[in-house]
């Protein structure tokens, strides 16, 4: 092809090495990454040369104002782009791991995007315990929705308007569910899609990106099991405990970790219960493992 001139596009889709991009004229094209560059991720912005008509190669991406990490044992990837949100799926049952609770929330507070925490099947009986642990994110200030996608998934919709927001969750707490109820459409979409992308190959998606309206859109991150917090220092760490901030730079020693320390604030706070206990140990034992 002749034509030269670099188009610019939005990632909706994460295939591995190969990326759904929705031009600015809304025609979608896949897409491969200059030589070995693969730190892209859903809601990016890029700038493409196209090498054919529904072919492109991304030359560079725009500046960001979020980025979200997503991690196994070795190593941290990129799950998604310019959010503004994050949305927490948790379910009555099974029960949900808090560690992944709290994980995705210091992933959020580093990232400096907002928060809510959507407890789903709330029509089934069996919903105290679930309740209960939520009660301590409550307190801290975080927002938590409790719905049941079965039922009535009006009272999330409002909460989406304007924003970006990304979807994480364990297994089986409904996720699929809520993007069917938010998307009745979505299934043609998924397909159209993976027609241009998969080209018969067998892939996975990292993530999708939808679009609710003209402003509100919405990526799925299929199978997330752990948050990237690698990235992070000490100081950062510290920071993303909401409630740890008013005591920080209170401590005698301005390098105070937290751990055995005398005259830390942070732990004096902890022993007079003005901070959980647990989210101080929680953050113990995450700073011993960033400090190794
Ligand atoms: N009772 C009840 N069941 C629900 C609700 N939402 C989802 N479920 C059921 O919970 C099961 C898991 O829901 P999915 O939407 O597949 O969960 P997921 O989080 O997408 O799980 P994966 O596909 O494994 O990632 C299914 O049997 C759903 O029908 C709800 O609000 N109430
Ligand atoms: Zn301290």
């Amino acid at each position: 092809m002749k034509n030269q001139e670099l188009q610019h596009g939005l990632v909706i889709a994460a295939y591995g090495k190969r990326y759904g991009v929705e031009l600015d004229d809304g025609r979608e094209i896949s897409c491969v990454t200059r030589g070995k560059k693969t730190d892209l991720a859903c809601g990016d912005r890029v700038n493409i040369k196209l090498t054919d008509t529904a072919e492109g190669v991304i030359e560079s991406n725009d500046t960001r104002t979020s980025l979200l990490y997503r991690s196994n044992a070795f190593r941290s990837k990129l799950l998604a782009a310019n959010v503004t949100q994050i949305i927490i799926v948790l379910a009555t049952t099974p029960s949900f791991y808090e560690e992944l609770l709290n994980r995705c929330l210091l992933a959020a507070e580093a990232a400096g995007i907002e928060v809510v925490i959507v407890l789903n099947k709330c029509d089934l009986g069996d919903k105290q315990e679930a309740m209960a642990k939520l009660q301590r994110y409550e307190a801290l200030g975080y927002r938590v929705l409790h719905m049941s996608a079965h039922e009535d998934i009006s009272p999330l919709r409002p909460l989406l308007q304007g924003h970006t927001s990304v979807l994480v969750g364990q297994s089986g707490m409904g996720k699929s569910t809520i993007v069917n109820a938010l998307l009745p459409g979505q299934q043609v979409r998924t397909q159209e899609v993976s027609q241009v992308l998969d080209s018969g190959k067998h892939t996975t998606t990292a993530a999708h990106l939808y679009h609710l309206d003209a402003d509100s859109h919405l990526i799925d991150s299929p199978g997330l099991q752990e948050f990237g917090l690698h990235h992070l220092d000490i100081e950062a760490l510290e920071r993303a405990f909401i409630e740890f901030r008013p005591y920080l730079g209170k401590c005698r020693f301005n390098n105070c970790r937290h751990l055995q320390e005398p005259d830390c604030a942070l732990r004096e706070a902890a022993e007079r219960h003005e901070i959980h206990p647990e989210r101080l140990q929680y953050y113990q034992s995450m700073a011993q493992e960033l400090l190794r």
